[in-house]
């Protein structure tokens, strides 16, 4: 067995030297890349560059590593290598091991300085007033629907969004033993009780359901007391070191929640993109079909259509919409100048390159 090993070891050795020289070649040459950058103060997350370099390692990939898994080794490379450019701070809905890190991690590797923030306002905050340099913010969940604070914070905001981030979410049900013994409340963010609310009726309707700020808060509670059972992910369990009671307890196994990335960075065309804008109508009839006109018109797609009150005490509504393309694409640029032409309001909040 070992005389069979240690050949192998001796080539994973040999292939491990070439992959740290490369890598260290990669990092010299990122570093005169920030050089060019400072010299024309040019931004040093570039989102579109990177949906690039990830898609195209994806094309390439000669297996046997998966696709995901390739990425997920480039993004490190490009985060390690970012950062030798320039570590960038990101706000996030914290505390850490929440959702929002992890979809922080997701879009910009490991190699940053998170901020966490205690609410979504204070992560508008942060960015707008550049204590971080970006912020990223959950912006839809799959079986929840809209998350209204980020579509009312992104009405007003200074920022432009410049990524997108869409990752699984899979709630577990913990405590500090494992079990349910003694526990007599089950606390969560709203949106996770929400979401687990089928297998909660169905294995535990008599125990209080409680929403707390965030689903790591009850997970560090839980911790704390052993009446206190948390839902969250793993990673926030694994932070506090509970017991996992039942994992994947989510009434949609296929829960996801897309996060946005806000800033000061206009993002240039990557290839496949998504334009987001918020749009209102004068009052009349009909308002809103010819207001969506021009998009149809124009041969471009939309992925999304979210209404909100405008809380003006009638009944008008706020229009969120995002399209396929950038605005730099001759089409979109022209439906959306039509779109102008007919709307009351009309904010486009950003084009980015489509989530991984
Ligand atoms: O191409 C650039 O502009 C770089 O700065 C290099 C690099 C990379 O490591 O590949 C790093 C940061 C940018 O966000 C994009 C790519």
């Amino acid at each position: 067995m070992t005389d069979k090993l240690k050949p192998l070891r001796q080539q994973i050795d040999e292939i491990d030297a070439q992959i740290l020289e490369l890598l260290s070649r990669r990092g010299r040459v990122a570093q005169e890349v920030g050089h060019v950058k400072a010299e024309t103060n040019a931004p040093v997350f570039r989102p579109e560059r990177e949906a690039q370099v990830l898609r195209g390692v994806a094309d390439r990939n000669p297996g046997p590593l998966k696709n995901g898994d390739v990425q997920t080794i480039f993004r490190e490379i490009m985060s390690a290598c970012r950062a030798l450019e320039k570590r960038v701070t990101v706000a996030y809905l914290g505390p850490a091991g929440t959702f929002s890190e992890e979809a922080v991690y997701k879009q910009f590797g490991s190699a940053i300085e998170g901020m966490p923030c205690a609410s979504i306002d204070e992560v508008f905050r942060a960015t707008e007033a550049g204590t971080a340099d970006f912020g990223v913010v959950p912006v839809e969940n799959s079986s929840e629907g809209a998350i209204n604070r980020t579509l009312d914070l992104l009405l007003g905001t200074t920022t432009v969004i410049s990524g997108e981030v869409s990752i699984p979410v899979h709630h577990s049900l913990m405590t500090r033993t494992g079990t349910m013994e003694g526990v007599t409340v089950v606390c969560a963010h709203s949106q996770a009780l929400a979401q687990c609310q089928v297998w909660l009726n169905l294995h535990h309707p008599d125990i209080e359901r409680r929403a707390v700020a965030s689903n790591a808060e009850a997970a560090r509670m839980a911790s704390q007391d052993p009446s206190i059972a948390a839902i969250a992910s793993e990673m926030a369990g694994e932070q506090y070191k509970l017991g996992v009671v039942e994992a994947h307890i989510q009434d949609d196994p296929h829960n996801r929640t897309r996060f946005v990335v806000i800033g000061k960075l206009h993002t240039n065309p990557s290839g496949r993109d998504h334009t987001s804008l918020v749009l209102a109508v004068p009052n009349k009839a009909g308002a809103v079909y010819d207001l969506l006109a021009p998009v149809a018109k124009h041969g471009v797609s939309m992925t999304r259509f979210e209404s909100r009150p405008a809380r003006i005490g009638t009944w008008e509504y706020y229009f969120y919409v995002d399209v396929e393309g950038h605005v730099q694409d001759a089409n979109v640029a022209r439906a959306l100048e039509e779109l102008k032409q007919n709307a009351a309001f009309f904010k486009v909040l950003g084009s980015y390159p489509v989530s991984l």
